[in-house]
């Protein structure tokens, strides 16, 4: 016997520890088990191994009971139960070469709103373009980026040329706090009246005729302007915002002003999340370079389960440009969803349909994804 083991407390109280780490165990074994049946599923299904809002879900469980610990016990136990997450992106990037040699690899872009934010946290310092909704749909159609988020409108105005990255859109299930419409009265007072779309957005600006007219019976003349609200409402008397500046005009409204959020009303009419834009690629690069896509898909993932892993770091970061406090993007980012599941997917259908009912998107106008998940 060694001197160590001679003092070594063998008591009633290891001997439960030891019980204990051995029932942990069966328990995380049991649960990879499952684990494993649930991602085959969804691969069979057309989708990939991981689901980013479940994933967050769980981080918080583990956080909420152990802190920062907590959250390296969750991300261990995920790691056990659906194996490394890089792994993915490895896998897909070692096809690479094999398949599309000598080709650059794709360039990517990401808006540069707060509703990328968790996103371009995940991607560290991978070089990516970033630019308004409205530049970056113009570079993709463009060809000058590959793979970039797309407002819904674009993508299924564009639905022929483009396919949709699997799992991962920027939307809310209700509130969304940043595409808002702003009236001086209740929504029945815009009958009749005018409402200025700020010339920023494409979605929100459609999903707000739709619901003033479809939801709230409301008949309005609308007219685009430069998204500026002071000068917006001064000749109409509602107008659609979107982006860090609705953000500013929600969290801080101007006393007498209405805030509608279209989010909130989009699920109250229809009980389905709205999807405000999608991620996709031209079907010609998916064509030329499926692995490429692959890879360029895993990593984006693998970037929004990071950005929201560590949501308090990127709230911290969004909050440094002075307009927002940290706890401002933390309420923000904890309403936006960048999973694209199967209720989101009831929304883009649902939306297109009353879109193409008024002749805003094509009567065929869909959404198809890359890796054929329909
Ligand atoms: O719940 C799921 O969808 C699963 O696939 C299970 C599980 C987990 O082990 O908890 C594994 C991978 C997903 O990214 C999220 C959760």
């Amino acid at each position: 016997m060694t001197a160590q083991q001679e003092h070594a407390p063998v008591t009633p109280a290891r001997n439960r520890i030891d019980d204990l780490d051995a029932k942990l165990i069966a328990l995380i074994t049991e649960r990879r088990r499952i684990s494993a049946g649930i991602q085959r599923d969804r691969i069979a299904a057309g989708g990939v191994r991981t689901d980013t809002a479940r994933e967050r879900e769980i981080f918080r469980r583990y956080h909420d009971a152990f802190g920062s610990a907590g959250t390296t016990l969750g991300s261990m136990v995920l790691e056990i139960c659906r194996g490394r997450l890089g792994a993915e992106r490895e896998r897909a990037a070692a096809v690479e070469p094999g398949r599309e040699p000598d080709t650059p690899p794709l360039r990517l872009g990401v808006f540069s709103f707060a509703n990328c934010g968790a996103v371009r946290w995940g991607l560290g310092d991978r070089q990516v373009a970033t630019g308004t909704p409205e530049a970056m749909a113009a570079a993709l159609l463009a060809g000058e980026v590959d793979v970039a988020p797309i407002s819904l409108v674009e993508y299924l105005r564009h639905h022929d040329r483009l396919l949709a990255l699997p799992d991962l859109g920027i939307g809310s299930d209700g509130e969304v706090l940043s595409c808002q419409l702003f009236t001086r009265g209740p929504l029945t007072d815009l009958d009749g009246g005018r409402v200025a779309l700020g010339s920023t957005s494409r979605t929100a600006a459609l999903l707000a005729t739709i619901l003033l007219a479809e939801w709230a019976g409301v008949n309005a003349e609308y007219r685009v302007e430069p998204p500026v609200l002071a000068d917006m409402l001064r000749g109409a008397d509602g107008a659609v915002l979107i982006g860090d500046a609705a953000l500013a005009e929600t969290l801080h409204p101007h006393p007498g002003l209405h805030v509608h959020d279209l989010g909130a009303l989009w699920r109250e009419w229809t009980g389905l999340p709205m999807v405000f834009a999608v991620w996709a690629v031209r079907r010609a690069t998916a064509l030329r370079r499926p692995a490429a896509v692959s890879a360029a898909h895993a990593t984006l993932l693998e970037a929004a389960q990071q950005g929201s892993r560590q949501l308090d770091e990127v709230a911290e970061s969004l909050a440094a440009n002075g307009l927002f406090t940290r706890e401002e993007m933390s309420r923000y980012l904890a309403t936006l969803e960048h999973s694209l599941g199967g209720r989101h997917i009831a929304g883009i259908r649902h939306f297109a349909k009353l879109a193409a009912r008024r002749g805003a998107v094509p009567d065929d106008a869909d959404i198809t994804f890359f890796g054929g998940q329909s």
